[in-house]
């Protein structure tokens, strides 16, 4: 299931984020691919050495973290820190799948990467090209969202960033670990759960209502490792 989760971010904190990135500095993004993805990848990432960079991670960790449509959907177990990218003159990145397994080097923990998530922080009209195409098993998906928006994708499926021809695509990006690593299990939990809070907000809390958030938690008890 991909996923558009809008404002992550407040107009304000896009603003805050870009100024700081701006400064760089900036390396080749081909540093922290694996050998097959990083002859795909024509990318700078914002160095992770940089004193402002715990500071940047931990705010976008944060904003989503606070995100309710991101905890529903995510039901995240662990989220690796955010780093930030960006695609200029003709940047890009080949199709690929992300790592199975990544090491989050401040808690030494090894993270299984079940979700993908990018947070866009550019204005979509600032930049030519760009788009996040993601394969599912319904096609290829185009996206391209507002500044502070976030998409996020099982991270199972191959996907790329087109070239970007003109101005600049700035995203933080990100992998999550879930309480329930089954894609579909996700989406039915999801389903569930939207379907819920729209029910009961047209009825209150009926005594139908109440039994069926019970299965919610009982599937999610069954379901979460
Ligand atoms: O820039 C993006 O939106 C995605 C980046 C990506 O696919 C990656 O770093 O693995
Ligand atoms: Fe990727």
């Amino acid at each position: 299931m991909l996923l558009h989760i809008p404002e992550v971010f407040t107009p304000e904190q896009v603003q805050t984020l870009r100024q700081t990135l701006q400064a760089g500095p900036w390396l080749d993004g081909a540093v922290t691919a694996g050998p097959l993805a990083a002859e795909a990848k024509r990318n700078l990432q914002f160095s992770t050495e940089a004193a402002e960079y715990p500071s940047l991670a931990q705010a976008a960790a944060t904003a989503l973290e606070r995100h309710p449509l991101f905890l529903s959907a995510a039901l995240p177990q662990s989220i690796l820190p955010f780093m930030f990218n960006r695609y200029t003159d003709g940047g890009t990145y080949g199709d690929h799948i992300d790592n199975a397994i990544q090491l989050n080097k401040y808690s030494g923990q090894r993270v299984r990467t079940d979700i993908s998530v990018t947070v866009f922080l550019s204005d979509p009209d600032s930049y030519e090209g760009g788009d996040l195409i993601i394969e599912d098993t319904y096609g290829s998906h185009e996206v391209k969202l507002p500044a502070g928006d976030a998409i996020i994708y099982p991270s199972s499926s191959l996907h790329r960033v087109e070239p970007v021809t003109a101005g600049e695509r700035i995203a933080a990006f990100s992998w999550v670990e879930s309480l329930v690593p089954d894609a579909w299990q996700r989406s039915m939990l999801f389903n569930l759960d939207m379907t819920l809070i729209k029910l009961r907000n047209q009825l209150g809390n009926s005594e139908e209502i109440v039994a069926l958030t019970g299965h919610y938690h009982n599937l999610l008890r069954q379901w979460s490792r």
